[in-house]
């Protein structure tokens, strides 16, 4: 496969782990990154180590709507020497999105319209390449499909929902329904374990806040990193989550594997060891085309950590996008869409 030079807009938890998973992955060369008032770039590739080095603790302390941690002299992305201070980091990206393959965007996502708009950003500065969002929210893909004429003129391929929920299982649930000709339900059941805790995963710990009864995603974005450590601390660490609004739903249905309703989505968090609350698991029950009725079932190892379960294949699926790019094929792809037919 032909080399790829990527970009990643967003160096918080998932974006710093993206571009420090992409050196030893063949073939992804990372040319640029940014965050909210930093950009970095270079088209001979980025050098990940002092970048990350320098970003350390960059971590936006309200979940990325505002503000970055102060890191060394400068804010950010900004306190790489390959870096510059910006006001307008997505921008300085778009400009020089002629000589990117593909972009990562692991932006919070506390505004349902927020990754859309960036997608037409690109799209309306002609860029023809691919675009691969981790986002969670079902209704998202929504608006991500009702823009799809918009990527597919600009010759854009945009793969979404591609971290690990949705994403990863997503596509291990379209692989399990192979066996089956009828689907019934697929279950999703998820856990993280996050020793390095709210502090270092702040996107990610916010915006699942934002599931619990009693919250939506506007109530999330308002809480401050005190009450969002009050509620950590309610939940002695360890918060629960039932019927999540979790895209694979979304992602399964408009793949024609099953309907949005037979999928639920739960899990649980544990923001004080790095162990897994519980064992990852897809569930997928159906009828095969001998009338059998089945589970078949997909485990993570409880060793393989949430970085590397989203990291490693959304860059897998900017491959994917990649190759769907050059062979020209342009619009809205969901993990499913990307693994056999069903
Ligand atoms: N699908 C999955 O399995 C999965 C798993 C984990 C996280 N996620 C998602 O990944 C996303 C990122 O999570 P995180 O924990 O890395 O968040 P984070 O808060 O640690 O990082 C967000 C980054 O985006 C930057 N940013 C915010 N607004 C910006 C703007 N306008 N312009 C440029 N940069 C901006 C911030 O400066 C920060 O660097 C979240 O939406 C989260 O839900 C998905």
């Amino acid at each position: 496969m032909d080399e790829i030079n990527f970009a990643v807009l967003g160096t918080g938890g998932i974006g710093r782990r993206a571009l420090d998973y992409s050196t030893q992955k063949d073939h992804l060369t990372p040319v640029a990154a940014c965050d909210r008032h930093g950009v970095a770039v270079d088209h001979d590739g980025l050098d990940v180590d002092e970048l990350l080095a320098a970003t350390e603790g960059n971590i936006a302390n309200d979940g990325g709507t505002q503000t970055v941690k102060q890191s060394g002299s400068m804010k950010g992305v900004a306190a790489s020497a390959q870096a510059d201070p910006t006001e307008t980091p997505i921008d300085d990206i778009i400009d020089v999105s002629d000589a990117i393959d593909a972009v990562l965007i692991a932006l919070p996502n506390l505004e349902h319209d927020f990754v859309p708009n960036v997608g037409e950003r690109f799209a309306e500065a002609g860029y023809e390449g691919v675009l691969v969002d981790v986002l969670k929210r079902s209704r998202v893909i929504d608006i991500l499909d009702a823009r799809e004429e918009t990527y597919e003129d600009s010759g854009i391929t945009f793969v979404c929902g591609a971290g690990a929920t949705p994403g990863f299982l997503t596509g291990a649930a379209a692989l399990a329904a192979q066996s089956f000709v009828e689907i019934e339900e697929v279950e999703i059941w998820w856990g993280v374990g996050l020793k390095s805790g709210y502090e270092d995963n702040r996107g990610t710990v916010r915006e699942d806040i934002a599931h619990l009864d009693g919250y939506d995603i506007e109530t999330a974005r308002n809480l401050t990193d005190e009450e969002i450590e009050e509620i950590v601390e309610e939940h002695d660490g360890r918060i629960e989550f039932n019927d999540m609004e979790h895209a694979d739903d979304v992602l399964l249905e408009r793949a024609g594997i099953c309907d949005a309703e037979d999928v639920t989505v739960g899990g649980i968090l544990d923001v004080r060891s790095d162990e897994k609350p519980t064992t990852t698991t897809v569930s997928v029950t159906g009828r095969t085309f001998d009338g059998e009725r089945g589970t078949n079932t997909f485990q993570l190892d409880d060793v393989t950590s949430m970085e590397a379960n989203v990291n490693g294949p959304a860059l897998g699926y900017m491959k994917a996008g990649v190759r769907r790019n050059r062979a020209g094929e342009y619009g809205v792809f969901g993990p499913a869409d990307l693994m056999p037919g069903f």
